[in-house]
């Protein structure tokens, strides 16, 4: 081939090869422009074709996907740690976690007829109706402990200690006057309300740290000489209780007091003081009126300009774990402070089924499936209405999920036949989804319920949920919502568990005979046999409320 030849066959074959660079180059360009106009970036995909782009989707899709089944549906133990040796996550739903799945309520469907039935039955089939005198022999699920008219006897503050309490000149003066062996107040109390709306609103005139308890309390004092007790707000009302905190180290939850108040009183039980929510300044109603250097010197300036405070107490009160406003507004609950003790004394007992306060160590009743018997034997317990009085306290307890109840207190005036006081429900409301069945332990082990409040119960299922009922009654308080929606939803479903308890033990009772009128196995007295201390259970000489933890 000549030269001339071989430089036209050169042009061509080069002609040939820039219109194939051409085309592709083409190609590409078009795809970068659909690929803009689909929203991608165009380095992602530069010089692939649709196809491995597709690929690429659906793998970011599927990884997107299980990244999110992970977090969601694996319990936090089983999933892969973001880094080795990464802080967990501190709480449950502050963090922005999404919350637990729901708890499946078991008996949401179920009527219980069954104890709707069994409570219809005529009243002479009720074996003990009225004051109950020797437990030892009492073997009945549901007691009926109303005379038998229905009624039930009374007796009044005011009739012995009219001299003792201060003038009757404001609501919580005449409430006091009032306080009954039965009750705090009387249903449909018009006294409530007025105190409720006082201690949210009257001009606080002089504040000071309350003495004993564990965590920082303040005792207000109004300008028409009524006092309460303030909790004060910690964290919002979503935190829940850490999962590493036990029940003795757990914040006190100034919403739970609130709440607490509110249920005790739909229950119908009446024995919690009124307890409402405020929101205070903390520099002009707080601050400006301590007048204890101790406290005031705990005041400060957070480097996020919010006026904190921490007191001094023995958990938590320290600068770390202060109470800081917004920038000084601070909400708490203000419980109606009780009758002086100079005035309408007060004894404090051990509760039966109090927990050990102790990291490792089990209290009697948790090993013990007999515990009961050793406690229905036991005065005050022995005999009158103490015994249901402890049921009820369980279902309450129950109910807002608190763990601590320690000690209980009673009025001594009206001997060992009397209520025992609602108070301190700082912990309650703390885990919306767990329900700790190891507070229903005095139900569960002794198998009695008082026929009244195994009525509330079933009403609340059957009929108008307690969650409405909550609702309504705390939608008057000044911090409503009082409540996260998910305690609420808990509170019906417990409701059910507590229905399912109480049947469980009537079938135990019916299978093993004790249903019938024979009650001549009732259990001998085993007063002799107690092989553990119950030395201080009628009484707290020994309890010191500075550290509950037990070492
Ligand atoms: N409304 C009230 N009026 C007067 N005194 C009260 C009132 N509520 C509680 N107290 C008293 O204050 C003490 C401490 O209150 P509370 O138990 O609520 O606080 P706490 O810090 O949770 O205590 P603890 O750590 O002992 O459980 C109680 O033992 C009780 O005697
Ligand atoms: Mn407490």
């Amino acid at each position: 081939m000549k030269l001339r030849d071989r430089v036209v066959v050169g042009f061509c074959l080069s002609l040939v090869l820039v219109t194939v660079l051409f085309v592709v180059d083409l190609q590409n360009e078009n795809a970068r422009r659909q690929a803009v106009a689909d929203g991608d970036a165009p380095s992602h995909f530069h010089g692939r074709s649709d196809r491995s782009k597709d690929a690429i989707d659906a793998q970011s899709a599927w990884n997107a996907a299980a990244s999110f089944v992970m977090s969601t549906l694996m319990p936090p133990s089983q999933q892969p740690p973001t880094r080795p040796g990464a802080p967990q996550p501190y709480s449950q739903a502050a963090n922005g976690r999404p919350p637990k799945p729901a708890v499946p309520d078991l008996y949401a469907g179920d009527r219980f007829a069954d104890l709707t039935e069994r409570l219809s039955r005529s009243s002479e089939t009720w074996r003990h109706r009225g004051n109950v005198p020797d437990w030892t022999i009492v073997r009945d699920v549901i007691v009926d402990d109303t005379d038998d008219d229905g009624t039930t006897s009374n007796e009044y503050v005011v009739e012995y200690l009219e001299d003792g309490l201060r003038p009757n000149t404001t609501a919580l003066t005449i409430f006091h006057s009032r306080i009954s062996k039965r009750e705090m107040y009387p249903k449909n109390d018009t006294y409530v309300p007025l105190i409720l709306k006082n201690m949210s609103s009257a001009r606080i005139l002089s504040v000071a740290q309350k003495e004993g308890g564990t965590q920082l309390k303040l005792v207000i004092e109004y300008s028409n000489g009524d006092k309460a007790l303030m909790k004060p707000m910690r964290f919002t009302r979503e935190q829940q209780t850490l999962p590493n905190h036990f029940y003795f180290t757990d914040y006190e939850r100034h919403n739970a007091e609130i709440a607490a108040f509110h249920l005790d009183r739909i229950l119908g039980f009446r024995r919690a003081m009124p307890v409402s929510g405020r929101l205070v300044n903390i520099t002009s109603e707080l601050m400006a009126q301590v007048t204890a250097s101790d406290l005031l010197k705990t005041f400060f300036v957070s480097p996020d300009k919010n006026v904190c405070f921490h007191g001094q107490c023995s958990y938590y009160c320290d600068t770390s774990h202060a109470i800081c406003g917004n920038p000084d507004m601070l909400e708490g609950s203000f419980a109606a402070y009780l009758p002086t003790q100079d005035v309408l004394e007060r004894k404090t007992w051990r509760h039966p089924w109090r927990r050990s306060y102790h990291k490792r160590r089990k209290a009697k009743w948790e090993t013990d499936p007999n515990y009961c018997e050793l406690i229905r034997n036991l005065p005050p317990y022995n005999s009158g209405r103490r015994m249901l009085d402890i049921m009820d306290l369980s279902v309450f307890d129950f109910l807002m999920g608190n763990m601590d109840r320690h000690h209980y207190e009673t009025f001594t005036l009206f001997g060992n036949d009397s209520f025992p006081i609602h108070l301190d429900h700082g912990r309650a409301f703390g885990k919306a989804f767990h329900d700790e069945m190891s507070i229903l332990a005095p139900i569960i082990q002794c198998c009695h319920i008082r026929r009244s409040t195994l009525e509330t119960l079933l009403r609340f299922h059957n009929v108008k949920k307690l969650s409405e009922h909550m609702r309504e009654s705390m939608n008057d308080d000044q911090l409503s919502p009082v409540l996260w929606e998910p305690h609420l939803t808990a509170i019906d479903r417990r409701v059910g568990l507590v229905l399912q308890k109480v049947r469980e033990c009537l079938s135990v009772s019916t299978m093993s005979g004790e249903d019938a009128a024979d009650e001549s196995h009732a259990q001998p007295s085993t007063n002799a046999t107690f092989d553990i201390d119950m030395g201080d259970l009628g009484q707290g000489a020994k309890y010191t409320a500075r550290s509950r933890e037990q070492t």
